[in-house]
């Protein structure tokens, strides 16, 4: 490489590290060697994590769905993959993914991915509960538990009484959707619904609200994920809200975490959960509520047949019970994106099979259920075959770690704290043992 291009080498590094796409590169051995800002907010890794692991261990993939691994075994360019995952911190990320293979002197020497990250802009997109542009009221939720039902009289005493509400709940809860209803109950006396989406750490992002909503008196700020706004962007917003707050305006806010332990870590401002905390409605994941599963599925299947005439009726007895014993980490989202891969790829069947069922589903439910391994395994008995110590090491950390997060209700902060890790690290273990 001759010396005017050495001298480029800042502003390369400079421009990878700042762009808004992710970049990941491999050698032809797998191992990454580019990871860059944009990828690590993707994919919530950090790069300690990424070291020199090849990408097949980093990742909850098969071997044929990495997309990298696939470029740099066939050299063919892929353009426009879709990808719907679940990072590090929980939050489903979908990206649209171009990666080409990497030529040195006509040599093969690895792959490029270049990831665009759309998931505000598929959630929107793709919400079969968000029917053409109907308003969304309580009565599109399903509440069957009776943890969801208090949920829901709750929401709907903050709707009466117009304070600030800060929804609280992990990824895929129905929080938006609760949000909306919120402000729908007493429409259209409530004016604009505006969701500031706090995912981007874009500085201009409070900016374009106070353009946006300077001029307008009724209107509902619904601040969707604050906790994943920078501290500087939340001080931020937190005087322009009291600054908008003395006309016809309601805010509302959502966090993926509890909000003492989000101040604790830094990742929350104690004044601004100060703020949205009037009325504070705690959404219970969908393992502590699987009652709601069922008729989930069922209204699914309505709305499908109303819409696409899908003959599709109901699961079978086994798919329930596998769908019950999973712990669902992406929430009802996650239920809703497997039903659409499902459905969307069946003909004139009435009843979802195992079979239908996408075989990285088939992988992780079998992996982190009860069932698959039990304490009684590690005890050496006299009339069983001792296992290779590798594998009964293996299946003793499948064990813990699936024990361990249980206890601590899947909060991947106190797991780590106990088990006297990181939380990287933890969520590096988890994703290796999920595959
Ligand atoms: N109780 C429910 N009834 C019907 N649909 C639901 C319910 N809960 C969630 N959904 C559907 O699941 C998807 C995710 O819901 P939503 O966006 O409200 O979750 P969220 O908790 O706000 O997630 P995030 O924290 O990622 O913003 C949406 O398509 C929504 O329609």
């Amino acid at each position: 490489m001759n010396k005017i291009d050495e001298s480029l080498f800042p502003f390369h590094e400079f421009a990878v590290n700042h762009v808004e796409v992710g970049i990941h590169a491999v050698d032809k051995n797998g191992q990454t060697v580019i990871y860059n800002e944009k990828m690590k907010v993707i994919e919530g890794l950090a790069l300690e994590d990424v070291g020199d692991r090849s990408i097949l261990e980093l990742f909850n993939f098969e071997q044929e769905e990495s997309t990298l691994l696939k470029v740099l075994q066939s050299e063919i360019i892929q353009l426009n993959v879709k990808q719907t995952y679940w990072n590090r911190n929980g939050t489903e990320i979908t990206t649209i993914n171009d990666t080409f293979p990497i030529y040195h002197d006509g040599e093969l020497i690895g792959a490029m991915e270049l990831a665009r990250d759309v998931t505000a802009l598929e959630k929107y997109v793709l919400q079969p509960f968000r029917k053409n542009s109907d308003p969304v009221t309580f009565n599109r939720i399903i509440a069957d538990s009776s943890s969801m039902k208090a949920v829901i009289s709750t929401a709907k005493k903050a709707a009466r009484a117009k304070l600030p509400v800060l929804l609280i709940g992990e990824t895929g809860t129905g929080k938006d959707l609760i949000a909306e209803s919120i402000h729908n109950e007493f429409s259209p006396s409530n004016g604009l619904f505006y969701t500031l989406f706090c995912h981007s750490s874009d500085p201009l992002l409070i900016d374009r609200l106070i353009d946006d909503l300077s001029d307008i008196d009724s209107v509902t700020l619904f601040c969707e994920r604050v906790d994943l706004l920078s501290i500087p962007l939340q001080q931020e917003l937190l005087s322009i809200l009291v600054k908008l707050g003395a006309r016809d305006r309601q805010f509302m806010a959502s966090i993926g975490d509890d909000p003492v332990e989000l101040i604790a870590s830094g990742a929350l401002l104690k004044d601004l959960y100060y703020f949205f905390s009037s009325f504070t409605i705690r959404v219970p994941p969908l393992r502590k509520r699987k009652e709601d599963i069922s008729p989930f599925i069922s209204t699914y299947l309505v709305g499908r047949s109303d819409r696409f005439g899908s003959a599709l009726q109901g699961i079978t007895t086994e798919v329930e019970q596998l769908f019950l014993g999973y712990h669902w980490p992406g929430n009802v989202r996650e239920l809703e994106f497997l039903l659409n891969e499902v459905t969307s790829l069946a003909t004139t069947e009435i009843v979802i099979t195992y079979d239908m069922l996408p075989l990285h589903f088939r992988m992780k439910s079998g992996d982190m259920t009860d069932e698959t391994i039990q304490a009684a395994d590690f005890i050496i008995q006299p009339d069983k075959e001792l296992l290779p110590l590798d594998q009964f090491l293996h299946e003793a950390e499948v064990y813990y770690l699936h024990k361990a997060m249980k206890l601590h209700n899947d909060n991947v902060t106190k797991t780590a704290n106990t088990l006297g890790m990181s939380r990287q690290n933890l969520q590096y273990r988890l994703r290796k043992i999920k595959k």
